[in-house]
């Protein structure tokens, strides 16, 4: 487990560094609570994302409409942040919550929390998820207010923290509205580019080779606007980095309703005999948390749990 306080370069520092290295593709799954996270992070990826999608259906119980907002995201990513400090989050921020002021406020909160990226996105405020239909975009100028605003930010408080262009222009302007878009948040000074609900492998292709040698990062939401792309074909495209928002989310839901119904219908859960409390509480951490008592010399858990 890292330490809140970090020892070490911070995260965004390390992702940074990544995204300029010649490394592989950055693979980061789509988590959307502790435990989500707990379980990515046990498995090991260079880094995990965030969902804004996951984070308003587990925290808030809403769908993803920009109903969450700077504090109900910032909260839920400083946690997921610091459940290990040495692995970079990505975190969604929508439209950076208002106009200049509150996205300097979004890059300082996200910053002192301990994220390590986020992408801000040129929707109107009352925003939808980038693979619904009727998306409607603010024109090019305040985009880039948005985005100068973000790098202004940043570099005054001095953090390290990746910023994301992300366009949602595909939709109702099509591509050389959205590559103009992301090239002119290139120049602003966003660090890596975001073209939103991607159609076609061609255009994919295309993203990349015109906005190269940029780094651009590829949304693999599945079944939604894009065709599936594996990380293997998203690195051979040249995609820096590839996030799976529904990773968690998607099999969680399936999980639980099967689960719910079960249990209503046979009075049971059929939960698997292996699924202990303490099992399930290793999963967050109870390991290092009873090594912590027991260094201090606290005796609360001395006889095991
Ligand atoms: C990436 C995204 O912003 C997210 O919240 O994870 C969503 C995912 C989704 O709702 O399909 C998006 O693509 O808008």
């Amino acid at each position: 487990m890292g330490s809140s306080f970090p020892q070490h370069e911070s995260a965004a520092s390390i992702l940074r560094s990544m995204i300029s290295s010649p490394g592989p593709i950055i693979l980061a799954p789509g988590v959307y609570d502790g435990f989500s996270a707990r379980i990515a992070l046990a498995v090991g990826f260079d880094a995990i994302y965030m969902t804004g999608a996951g984070t308003s259906a587990s925290r808030i119980g809403h769908a993803d409409l920009g109903i969450a907002n700077l504090n109900d995201m910032r909260e839920h990513a400083e946690m997921i942040a610091n459940l290990d400090d040495s692995i970079p989050l990505i975190a969604d921020a929508d439209t950076g919550y208002g106009g200049p002021i509150m996205i300097t406020r979004t890059i300082q909160h996200y910053a002192r929390s301990g994220v390590a990226a986020l992408h801000i996105e040129d929707q109107v405020q009352t925003k939808r998820c980038g693979h619904l239909q009727g998306k409607q975009v603010v024109p090019t100028a305040e985009f880039l207010i948005r985005i100068r605003a973000a790098v202004a930010a940043r570099r005054a408080i001095g953090s390290d923290l990746v910023i994301i262009a992300r366009t949602d222009a595909l939709q109702p302007f099509g591509y050389e509205e959205s590559i103009s878009r992301l090239r002119l948040a290139r120049d602003a000074g966003a660090d890596v580019g975001f073209l939103e609900g991607l159609t076609s492998i061609e255009e994919a292709k295309a993203t990349v080779q015109d906005l190269a040698p940029w780094p651009v990062l590829l949304n693999m939401v599945e079944h939604g606007a894009t065709p599936s792309i594996s990380v293997g074909e998203a690195q051979e495209m040249g995609f820096r980095i590839v996030i799976f928002p529904f990773a968690g989310l998607a099999p969680a839901y399936k999980a639980m309703k099967e689960v719910y119904q079960r249990l209503k219908e046979k009075g049971v859960t059929g939960a698997e005999a292996h699924m202990t409390p303490k099992q399930l509480f290793e999963v967050s951490g109870l390991k290092d948390d009873l090594e912590i008592d027991a260094k201090a010399g606290g005796t609360a858990f001395a006889g095991g749990v």
